[in-house]
């Protein structure tokens, strides 16, 4: 019986623009997607009987077909005809339901994992397609690094990221965000402020991250933060320990902030930690799944 071991990395946005609306109810969007060094430990291994069965040390997801991780790998052994059963163990670091795609990107590390598995060998853009089935940030999660991500999230255009000098100060407050509800709950004919997002590109094509910094904007974010004060107090914490600029990722309800110094972040993370329990300190990754050992 054979295994595979993978990271399956979070996803900050550093800006999220919403367009339009389709008619199956999914928003238009252009957004910049950044893949950030946090990320949850996938663990498959093949057993005896031909069933899907997931694990985890969280208590935060649920542990049968509702996981993205099953509904992931059934897809593809539906479609592919597969046979074989397999264990999935979900080390979880990533905030759950935070806007950070940890559910989205699992399922990209189970799609990646599975494919290698079962030698299915489909190329990277035919797992996106299959992933975009699962959860419209799926496609970026498999490649990850930095992309403009149109479309519902899906059209990719690769660009330069942060590199790993900018230091990334994430804070999740303990709340929980409906992802639908915050796209259904903004006024697209109302959007005050929205993000320039060729100006943004072209930020982080010359290195100058505290121009990107204080002009980063996202539209969702007048949504969760009527909803939810936590989202301003957060940001006035991370300004106050000399972020360059600080602001939700997704629909929330995870608050970031960009630093020159990792004294800075870490004095803001001390500070964070006195009302909220998860507060990271990251750099920005080039890789979203990566495929950490093969075992037999
Ligand atoms: C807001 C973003 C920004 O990166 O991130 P998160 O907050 O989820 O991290 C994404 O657009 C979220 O993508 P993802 O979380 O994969 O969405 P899905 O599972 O496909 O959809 C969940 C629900 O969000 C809404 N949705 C999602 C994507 C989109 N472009 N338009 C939408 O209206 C739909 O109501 C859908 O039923
Ligand atoms: N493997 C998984 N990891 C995280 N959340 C999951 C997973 N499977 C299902 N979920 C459910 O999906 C919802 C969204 O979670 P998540 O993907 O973490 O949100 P977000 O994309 O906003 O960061 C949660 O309510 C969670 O219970």
């Amino acid at each position: 019986m054979s295994s595979i071991e993978l990271k399956s990395r979070a996803k900050i946005n550093l800006s999220i623009d919403v367009l339009g609306k389709r008619e199956d109810g999914y928003h238009l969007v252009e957004m910049i997607m950044q893949t950030i060094d946090l990320y949850d430990i996938i663990k498959i291994k093949e057993i005896e009987i031909d069933e899907i069965n997931i694990k985890s040390n969280s208590s935060d997801i649920p542990l049968n077909e509702n996981n993205i991780v099953y509904k992931a790998a059934k897809v593809l052994k539906d479609q592919f005809n597969v046979k074989n059963g397999v264990e999935i163990f979900i080390e979880k670091n990533i905030p759950v339901a935070a806007g950070m795609a940890g559910g989205s990107s699992n399922a990209a590390a189970v799609l990646v994992g599975l494919n290698k598995l079962w030698n299915l060998n489909l190329s990277e853009v035919r797992l996106q397609e299959i992933g975009l089935k699962l959860g419209a940030d799926v496609p970026f999660c498999i490649s990850g690094s930095a992309a403009l991500a149109q479309g519902i999230g899906e059209e990719l255009t690769y660009i330069k990221g942060l590199s790993k000098d900018t230091v990334i100060l994430v804070c999740k407050p303990n709340l929980f965000v409906s992802t639908k509800d915050v796209y259904e709950g903004l006024d697209l004919q109302n959007i005050k402020n929205r993000p320039d997002n060729k100006f943004l590109i072209e930020c982080l094509k010359k290195g100058n991250i505290n121009l990107l910094a204080t002009n980063m904007v996202n539209v969702l974010e007048s949504v969760t933060s009527k909803m939810h004060e936590e989202i301003k107090d957060i940001e006035k914490i991370m300004l106050e320990h000399n972020a360059l600029g600080s602001m939700m990722s997704g629909s929330g309800p995870t608050v970031f902030g960009l630093f020159d110094k990792e004294e800075d972040a870490l004095n803001g993370k001390g500070e964070l930690l006195k009302k909220y329990n998860q507060v990271y300190v990251v750099r920005s990754s080039e890789k979203g799944v990566e495929i950490n050992g093969e075992f037999n």
